[in-house]
């Protein structure tokens, strides 16, 4: 099989936006305003698992890369979460938006709502940035291209359908919608200049499926969680 062009590999990753989980039944259920407190409380504590596992799958990208301009590039993604102060990053304002829906810091930190198989979803995808060459792992972050018009959409449903959540309870979502749009194509550059091969190209499309099908599980588990009780 012969080496895709440019536009046919951009072409077949954006292909797998049909697999992204902005049309699971339980992000259907989040922006239609169906969820009640506690599951939206669920919600908020099971996705801190992966807010907070995020910069150390990208700690292992940076460790197993050998190129500097690409690890420069991508340390800027630990700083966004992790902050430059403890008050200032992506996580901080995660917790912002669960203490909004009620939950205290502590009980999110505490992880005492994390569903298991949120758990082993997310630690499958760290796991993979840390064995699978780096390519193939930022590869699997490409799920960044079809999130930004998902998260603008959960800012206007959101405010739209739950009457007691507040514009600056959302910060995390409204700071986080021009990052990601840049990122994803920043992203998409890096992987269709560095998957040089067909095998290269193959196993990059492959990581993009395999890092829906970690954010699908996850939502299958909260829903299962939210269920309950
Ligand atoms: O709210 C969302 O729907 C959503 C989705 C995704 C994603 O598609 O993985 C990320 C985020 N948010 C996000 O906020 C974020 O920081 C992020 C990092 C990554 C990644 O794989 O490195 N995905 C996502």
């Amino acid at each position: 099989m012969s080496r895709l062009n440019a536009d046919e590999f951009s072409t077949a990753l954006r292909g797998l936006s049909h697999r992204y989980w902005g049309t699971h039944p339980f992000h259907r259920r989040l922006h239609e305003g169906d969820l009640d407190e506690r599951e939206l409380r669920i919600w908020a504590a099971n996705r801190w698992y992966y807010q907070s596992m995020i910069p150390q799958k990208d700690a292992a990208i940076i460790s197993n890369c050998p190129l500097p301009q690409v690890r420069r590039q991508w340390l800027d993604r630990i700083v966004y979460h992790d902050g430059r102060t403890e008050t200032d990053g992506g996580l901080e304002r995660w917790l912002r938006l669960c203490e909004a829906v009620g939950l205290s810091r502590e009980e999110v930190l505490d992880q005492r709502h994390l569903a298991p198989a949120v758990r082993f979803a997310v630690d499958a995808y760290v796991n993979f940035a840390r064995t699978r060459p780096w390519v193939e792992a930022v590869a699997s972050g490409l799920t960044e291209m079809f999130a930004g018009h998902l998260m603008k959409q959960r800012v206007v449903d959101m405010l739209a359908a739950y009457d007691w959540i507040r514009t600056e309870d959302l910060a995390y979502f409204t700071n986080r919608i021009d990052a990601v749009s840049g990122e994803g194509q920043a992203t998409l550059d890096l992987v269709v200049e560095h998957c040089v091969t067909r095998e290269q190209q193959d196993a990059a499309i492959a990581a993009l499926s395999f890092k829906c099908d970690v954010l699908w599980s996850m939502l299958d588990a909260i829903e299962r969680a939210a269920a309950k009780q």
